[in-house]
């Protein structure tokens, strides 16, 4: 049986404004296995963001708890929070978020300059180099972000994502600002990655990707309304 990575029990998120409250996430329990590929999907406002901030431990819940591995990150401080996304998590975000004044290899090596346990030059430039390789642009290492097509900055922003060997990929709409060829050719690599063991959580409101995953949730009103296993389909 696979075993669980991440946990999530009566997770609730409440946004206060003045005297209105939104209930952006109600009573969430959600489990992701070693080997998932799952996708969480919904229209405008259902709490997508709202979710996958406090899976990547970018806010906290107000009610319920949230384990990764055997690790309560309920109530993180805001350093703890850091280290733990540093070394646990990697993050794909629609819009890149390369830092243009930096080579692709310098932003790839972001994540590992930030870890409490420091990695030598050595050890880095393996790593990144590797990371690069598995998304089929080391010979792109040197160039800055702003030389490279939308589709190059986005496997570059995943090579940075996978290069410390991430317990959790957390994907948010990644192939938002992508034709259907780049599109495409993303989503297959997360497929491969999936299938060479990389646990992945994407969230999306395209359908068609939803479905490319091997479990897909939908998300309505800041529930989790199902949860199915769907074949993977080729793209
Ligand atoms: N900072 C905030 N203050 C108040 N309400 C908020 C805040 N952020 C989100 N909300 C509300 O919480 C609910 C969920 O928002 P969220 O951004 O998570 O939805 P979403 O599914 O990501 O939407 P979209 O697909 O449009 O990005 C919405 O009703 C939204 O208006």
């Amino acid at each position: 049986m696979s075993k669980p990575i991440l946990t999530m029990k009566g997770i609730s998120k409440v946004y206060r404004t003045g005297e209105m409250d939104t209930y952006a996430l109600k009573d969430i329990n959600l489990t992701i296995n070693q080997g998932d590929f799952i996708s969480i999907s919904g229209p405008s406002g259902c709490g997508k963001s709202t979710l996958l901030s406090l899976l990547g431990l970018l806010d906290v819940p107000d009610s319920g708890q949230y384990f990764i591995g055997d690790q309560d990150v309920s109530n993180l401080s805001l350093t703890e929070a850091a280290y733990v996304r540093c070394e646990k998590l990697g993050f794909v975000f629609q819009s890149f978020n390369l830092i243009d004044e930096l080579s692709l290899f310098e932003n790839v090596a972001m994540p590992l300059r930030y870890r409490r346990e420091k990695l030598s030059e050595k050890a880095i430039q393996e790593k990144v180099m590797h990371s690069l390789s598995t998304v089929d642009m080391t010979h792109r290492s040197a160039h800055k972000p702003n030389q490279l097509s939308g589709g190059q900055q986005q496997r570059a922003a995943i090579a940075r994502a996978l290069v410390g060997s991430p317990t959790l990929l957390l994907i948010d709409e990644a192939t938002g600002n992508l034709d259907s060829k780049n599109s495409d050719q993303v989503m297959e690599m997360f497929i491969r990655l999936n299938d060479e063991g990389t646990t992945l959580c994407m969230v999306t409101h395209d359908t068609h990707c939803a479905d490319m995953a091997k479990r897909r949730l939908d998300l309505l009103d800041g529930k989790l309304e199902n949860s199915s296993i769907v074949e993977q389909i080729s793209v």
